[in-house]
């Protein structure tokens, strides 16, 4: 695999596809033991510290979905409400249509100070936001943006104010190819997680962090990726297209 990326240090990391990424996904929980939950909980708290880092005080508005995506922004959301930041969540659905791990983290988010707010009122919320975390859709985008994930996407992209911070890649392009088969995010950051995805370095997704989510190196090596661990320690670094 050719690296795509490199981080800020200078060592290469290499780009994986939206399969290969599913493939690690499974490795990670099938072959290793690592649980879905344990690691949207480091993509949420990295997210948070971004979103805070780029708020500096401000309001944050979170959109979500209900995928491994949207279940990483939910759970970004708490630990900004966690931290006493001023945070609105806004799904893209009803909430009792959650399922899975995006049902979990909103039961959770419940626990906490967050506003949880209409996708139908949310425009105002919004245009007065600092910061936009974009958590509708990650590597899972199956065509052009729908429904009420596309006009929040609209939304966004009509506001000029707030920074937007994108999980995993903007929603609405295609992990893979970088390609948006219709509306899309055009965030000023995307986070992206474990990997950078090949579509990262051609997509209008701002600068690239990487997050670190607690792979172990078994998992790289098990599906013949080859990793070297660029984090050093750190949660995260920036990556650089090459
Ligand atoms: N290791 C993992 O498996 C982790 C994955 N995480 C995140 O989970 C994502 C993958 O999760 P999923 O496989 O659940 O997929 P996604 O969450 O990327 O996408 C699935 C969701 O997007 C919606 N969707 C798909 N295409 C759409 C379209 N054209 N218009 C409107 N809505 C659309 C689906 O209805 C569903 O709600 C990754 O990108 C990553 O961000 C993180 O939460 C951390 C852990
Ligand atoms: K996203």
């Amino acid at each position: 695999m050719t690296p795509q990326f490199e981080s800020d240090e200078g060592q290469p990391v290499p780009a994986v596809t939206a399969d290969e990424m599913r493939e690690v996904d499974r490795a990670a929980v099938d072959e290793v033991g690592l649980a879905l939950l344990q690691m949207m909980e480091h993509a949420g708290r990295n997210l948070a510290e971004v979103a805070r880092e780029a708020a500096v005080g401000g309001q944050v508005v979170v959109l979500a979905g209900d995928g491994g995506n949207g279940g990483g922004g939910i759970c970004a959301a708490r630990h900004l409400a966690n931290g006493g930041a001023d945070v609105t969540l806004v799904l893209d659905r009803d909430p009792s249509e959650l399922t899975g791990a995006a049902a979990r983290q909103h039961r959770i988010l419940g626990a906490t100070d967050a506003t949880v707010g209409a996708a139908a009122s949310a425009e105002f919320a919004i245009r007065d936001a600092d910061v936009v975390v974009d958590a509708l859709v990650g590597y899972g985008l199956s065509g052009a943006l729908r429904g009420t994930a596309a006009t929040l996407v609209e939304v966004v992209e009509a506001a000029a104010a707030p920074h937007v911070v994108s999980l995993d890649v903007p929603s609405g392009i295609d992990a893979t190819t970088g390609e948006a088969p219709g509306v899309a995010v055009e965030p000023d950051t995307t986070l992206t997680l474990a990997l950078p995805k090949t579509g990262l370095a051609t997509a209008e997704a701002g600068d690239l962090l990487l997050a670190d989510i607690g792979i172990p190196r078994g998992v790289y090596d098990s599906l013949d990726i080859d990793y070297a661990d660029p984090f050093a320690g750190a949660r995260r670094v920036w990556l650089r297209r090459l």
